[in-house]
């Protein structure tokens, strides 16, 4: 089998604001952009405290392969390395995609991307700051906003978003982003009051730590707001797991980090999943990978979470 010259580096960007989660601070991406055979542009772009592998796993993963890279080598990239599994499968793609261009395939040169799926949501900053934030998103045309919780204490948290409910206008919609920081009782309550208030909540990810599946199922179950899976599923094989254990809510994907592109679409295809699709923050070479996943497959109501100006 022929192989591609291979060539990689790593690059680091500072947030323009830290994105702040129940899982801590964040200041810097880092991350890999692959380089393979003629115009193959790719990205890994890993969030280990999300449950993909480290930067330096990939890293490793890069280090060892030889200089010619097969697509056999590609398609074997092991499932414990899911943002390499994109980042060398999206990289094979756009690579494949330039030669077919060259070689004035019709087929391919007639069809062009379908266009992105429009309306993106948008990430208010965490705590107090959300509340003077929004109006300039709202301007910028951003309709659904997605506000971080379970980052402080749960009687401010709920005092901010009773200000930010009634400022906002009807017509918007909020997504609530706990990353796995509430406890059950916690995540009750954020549910009830979701139910009772009259904004328009779309939904709740990720109320629970990975491993209260059940817990979340009967959540779901139990209130009217949606429950969106985001850690649960952050990867492929755990995606197809709690899809078989019998969720039925909403699943956030996102495809830098959620492995081979060929499967998820296969996945998607095969299952009528409600899918969110969300960035990693990823520059603009993974997330055109993995924008062209999203307009492919994405649930046709949801916006996509993939707003922009998060770098310096
Ligand atoms: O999903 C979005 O709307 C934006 C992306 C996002 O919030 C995110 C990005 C990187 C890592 C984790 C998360 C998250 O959803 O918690
Ligand atoms: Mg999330």
């Amino acid at each position: 089998m022929r192989g591609y010259r291979f060539d990689f580096r790593s690059y680091r960007r500072r947030f323009l604001q830290p994105l702040i989660t129940s899982h801590g601070v964040w200041h810097t991406r880092e991350g890999i952009i692959i380089y393979l055979g003629n115009c193959g542009w790719g990205e890994i772009a890993p969030i280990s405290w999300f449950g993909s592998e480290t930067l330096e796993q990939a890293l490793d993963f890069c280090r060892q392969l030889p200089a010619e890279v097969t697509e056999e080598m590609i398609f074997s990239v092991p499932d414990s390395l899911p943002a390499c599994q994109f980042g060398f499968e999206s990289a094979l793609t756009e690579m494949k995609r330039w030669r077919n261009q060259e070689d004035f395939n019709p087929s391919l040169t007639s069809s062009p991307l379908p266009p992105a799926p429009c309306p993106s949501a948008s990430l208010l900053p965490s705590g107090e700051a959300a509340l003077n934030q929004w109006k300039r998103l709202w301007k910028q045309g951003y309709r659904t906003f997605k506000w971080k919780i379970g980052v402080d204490a749960i009687a401010k948290e709920l005092q901010i978003f009773d200000l930010l409910t009634q400022n906002i206008p009807s017509t918007a919609k909020l997504r609530l982003d706990a990353n796995g920081g509430l406890s059950y009782e916690e995540a009750q309550r954020w549910l009830q009051i979701c139910d009772d208030i009259p904004a328009n909540i779309e939904f709740i990810e990720q109320p629970l730590p990975v491993g209260e599946f059940s817990a979340m199922l009967e959540l779901s179950n139990s209130f009217q707001t949606a429950i969106a899976l985001d850690e649960s599923v952050a990867t492929l094989p755990q995606l197809e797991k709690c899809w078989e254990q019998g969720w039925r809510g909403i699943f956030v994907i996102k495809p830098g980090i959620a492995g081979s592109p060929t499967r998820l679409r296969q996945f998607c295809q095969e299952n009528q999943i409600d899918a969110v699709f969300s960035s990693v923050f990823e520059t603009e070479i993974g997330r055109q990978a993995a924008l062209q996943l999203a307009a492919e497959l994405s649930s046709q109501n949801r916006a996509i979470g993939f707003g922009i100006n998060y770098f310096l």
